[in-house]
């Protein structure tokens, strides 16, 4: 599962990147310093995690990850290859959610492509590039259902309608997620288009440092304007983060944050918010030799967790043994949860709960 970061150019796009993963992208003052995608492979921060190591005691401890793709600045034309327009566009249609970068902050030093600070417009500029960009895939598929439907085809029919209503959507200005269309026909026609502005979104207010606890006026406008898209808002001092992340003591981190008014860094928030996002959560298993959250979709049933771990897993599966991480924290070790009758055996249609302690038979 990955989300990619999308953005104007120098809005703070790889500098958010570079805080958030080892992989170092590039980061100037300059548009388009990102030339190809960077991937980088981010922990997630679990609290969760700390307590069982601690009443644990294993050899390691394993967090759960999520993949994130710096996108280079998209521009105005990027759907008509302007810029490295195309290009960008195909990186963001294989991620699973977009986190959007909006320059929340004031810097005469700090170029702006459009030549002034303005979260709105920068934000309808983006989404206007990746609706033209779905809109040109529906026109494509459009094209073929149609010669189906006149033949009388009323399953191309059907499909017929739900396509146009999305190319009307799209060419007011709406974005697939905000469009309404039953669950049944998003399933059967509108998933496996893959549409970009299909995917969950994520908003980060890139801020000054010293509004990155109340935010500012620019980020009250944001969150006035998508207030109708049922999407997160993040503020985040972007820059003030990459400065923490690069330093090496952890006292000194821990001040730096005190200083700033955070319990965490906010890009822990983010990286939280991502996986949410991406609509996984999260088991463990718990053993002395490691100590390690795995990560499912939600709705997931417990082979399907199993089958994270290894295929045969699931292949073979028998049953799951499960605790519930308040019952683990609790009795302080599997063997008192299990003396006082708290451990769980599941079967095959147990569905799994987000931090459920797991352990499974199976026969290969
Ligand atoms: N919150 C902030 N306050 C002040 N300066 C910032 C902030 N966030 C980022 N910057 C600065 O803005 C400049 C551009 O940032 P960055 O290179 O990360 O942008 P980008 O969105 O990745 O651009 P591009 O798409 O062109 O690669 C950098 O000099 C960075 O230090």
């Amino acid at each position: 599962m990955k989300a990619g970061i999308v953005g104007l150019p120098n809005v703070g796009k790889s500098t958010l990147f570079n805080c958030l993963s080892n992989a170092k992208a590039q980061s100037a003052n300059f548009p388009f310093c990102t030339i190809e995608p960077n991937v980088g492979v981010v922990n997630v921060p679990d609290p969760r995690l700390k307590k069982l190591e601690e009443l644990v005691d294993p050899e390691r401890v394993i967090p759960a990850t999520v993949e994130i793709v710096d996108i280079a600045g998209l521009v105005k034309g990027a759907s008509k290859g302007e810029g490295l327009g195309n290009q960008f566009l195909g990186n963001i249609r294989e991620t699973d959610a977009i986190i959007h970068v909006l320059r929340c902050f004031e810097n005469d030093n700090i170029v702006h492509v459009d030549g002034s600070v303005d979260p709105i417009r920068d934000k309808e500029t983006i989404d206007i590039e990746l609706q033209l960009k779905d809109l040109e895939s529906i026109e494509k598929k459009l094209d073929k259902v149609k010669r189906a439907a006149k033949t009388g085809n009323k399953e191309a029919q059907k499909e017929e309608s739900v396509l146009l209503k999305l190319k009307e959507g799209l060419e007011s200005g709406i974005s697939v997620r905000a469009i309404e269309v039953s669950e049944d026909d998003r399933e059967t026609y509108v998933q496996p288009l893959q549409l970009i502005t299909d995917k969950p979104v994520l908003y980060v207010c890139n801020v000054d440092e010293g509004s990155a606890v109340q935010g500012n006026a620019l980020v009250e406008k944001v969150k006035e304007n998508v207030a109708n898209e049922n999407a997160e808002v993040i503020t985040l001092a972007v820059a003030t983060e990459a400065d923490i992340a690069e330093l090496e003591d952890y006292e000194e981190r821990e001040m730096f944050l005190q200083d700033m008014g955070l319990e965490e860094p906010g890009s822990s928030v983010l990286i939280r918010a991502a996986y949410k996002l991406l609509n996984q959560q999260t088991y463990f298993t718990a053993g002395k030799k490691e100590v390690r959250a795995w990560t499912v979709n939600i709705g997931a049933t417990a082979p399907e967790a199993a089958g994270v771990i290894h295929t045969d897993f699931e292949k073979g599966f028998i049953r799951a043994e499960v605790i519930k991480y308040q019952d683990f924290l609790d009795y302080g070790s599997e063997s008192k949860v299990r003396e006082a009758g708290k451990l769980g055996v599941e079967g095959k249609n147990y569905i799994v709960k987000d931090g459920d302690v797991m352990h499974f038979l199976f026969n290969v």
